[in-house]
């Protein structure tokens, strides 16, 4: 054996395709089961726990799409119809009366008997009180019929919907006061580091403050997470191992720093004594030295310390897989292709996630790329994707996906 041999080979960096496939299967390993019923009010960011089926029909009748006369259009032949009865939104109807029209307004019921609603601008009303119909008629216009919507028994929403504006709208158009959601995940923060410090204390030599702490808790609240603030980690190993033991049952142990290299990553250590670690490589910049693993069967992420690399790393990796364990199934955010308004010359060996925004049609970066400045992100309205190897141009098309898709 030559020493050669025995030199050990830099790890190749995993795609991060690669490190997002086993991400949510591991999510799918460990899906949250229990579920809880939530008024509407409550479930607002929730996941929908069962497939929502209709109970009726929408429109329950027949309604109409105008402010206008309904009539029956075989009564027609061009002259004046008296008006029978007039039909508000809200109140049921007589049939109507054969050689007559009804006045109706928008989204009250049709009568039985009519088949046609014509809109008063199209209409003349005589002295006599009569109607006149002055444009040709058409059979169903502006009555939107029963079920066109939805027909009672169908499927309206699956189950791993989540729940926002919208499909909560939906639920109310077909009556639930309430729906079975999956519970919220439960996730402790914590940060690592001894440089660290909390807004509104003095910074001693050495110390910045704790931005990542911030950013994770209050972006996991949007993201209809239970939270655990489990606040700052020394760089101590005993107090590592301390603080992992006190957490309690969370679903989640999300970490930020201390899983590089460095002497005073701790993390690292204490998680190989208590359970599994893999301190995965990644082909992503920023956020490469991303880490899973368990502490006591809890599975814990820990995000490179580095804001920038933080925000990368939990809004694409962390957030789908935080959805998928609540059976999200849908976890991957919306990307647009828009023109590159920057060149790129130099390849990278990773892919790079630049903080950019949208100006007059064009993707432009902001100056400083660096890991560590998060003011790059409050700047930007969302990422640019550089792939492996790409050196795009002024002009070619790149992907971006707007922090609007990430942060929700
Ligand atoms: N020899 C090597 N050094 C580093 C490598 C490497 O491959 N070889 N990777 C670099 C990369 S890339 C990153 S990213 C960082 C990741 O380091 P850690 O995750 O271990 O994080 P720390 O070293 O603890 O901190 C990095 C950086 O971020 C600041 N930080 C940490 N936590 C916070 C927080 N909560 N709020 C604000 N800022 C925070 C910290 O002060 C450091 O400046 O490693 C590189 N090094
Ligand atoms: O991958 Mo690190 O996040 O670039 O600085
Ligand atoms: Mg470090």
């Amino acid at each position: 054996m030559t020493a050669v041999a025995e030199v050990s080979q830099p790890r190749p960096l995993m795609p991060v395709e690669q490190a997002l496939e086993q991400l949510l299967a591991l999510a799918e390993a460990a899906p949250i089961q229990e579920t809880e019923n939530l008024p509407l009010a409550e479930a607002e960011g929730r996941v929908l726990a069962t497939d929502l089926v209709a109970s009726l029909d929408l429109p329950p009748w027949p309604n109409s799409a105008m402010d206008g006369y309904a009539l029956r259009l075989a009564d027609w032949q061009g002259q004046p119809l008296p008006v029978s009865q007039r039909i508000f939104a809200g109140h049921a109807p007589q049939p109507l009366q054969p050689g007559t029209c009804a006045r109706i307004f928008t989204g009250a019921p049709v009568p039985a008997g009519a088949d046609c609603v014509e809109m008063q601008e199209n209409t003349q009303v005589l002295e006599d009180g009569q109607v006149r119909f002055v444009e040709a008629l058409h059979a169903g216009q502006n009555i939107r019929p029963q079920g066109q919507e939805t027909r009672k028994g169908e499927q309206v929403m699956n189950a791993g919907t989540r729940l926002g504006p919208i499909e909560l709208g939906l639920a109310a158009t077909l009556g639930h006061a309430r729906l079975q959601v999956v519970r919220k995940v439960k996730v402790a923060v914590l940060s690592t580091g001894d440089e660290l410090v909390e807004p509104g204390l003095p910074l001693g030599p050495g110390q910045i403050y704790n931005s990542n702490r911030r950013l994770l808790v209050s972006w996991l609240q949007r993201l209809g997470c239970e939270v655990v603030d489990a606040g700052i980690l020394p760089d101590d190993l005993a107090q590592t191992r301390a603080c992992l033991a006190g957490l309690g049952h969370v679903d989640l142990i999300l970490s930020t720093g201390g899983v590089s290299v460095g002497e005073a990553d701790y993390l690292g250590a204490a998680l190989r004594e208590a359970g599994e670690l893999a301190l995965w490589k990644l082909a992503i910049k920023p956020g490469k030295p991303l880490t899973f693993g368990h502490y006591q069967g809890v599975p814990v992420i820990g995000l490179p310390g580095n804001p920038a690399s933080t925000l990368v790393t939990f809004g694409l990796l962390t957030r789908p897989y935080l959805l998928r364990r609540q059976g999200v199934g849908n976890v991957m955010p919306l990307r647009f292709d828009m023109p590159a308004g920057f060149d790129w010359p130099k390849p990278g060996s990773r892919r790079e996630y630049l903080r950019a925004r949208i100006k007059d049609g064009q993707v432009r970066i902001y100056k400083n790329q660096s890991s560590g400045v998060l003011r790059s992100a409050a700047w930007a309205d969302g990422l640019v994707e550089v792939r492996e190897g790409s050196t795009p141009k002024t002009g070619d098309s790149v992907p971006f996906i707007p922090f609007s898709e990430l942060l929700s």
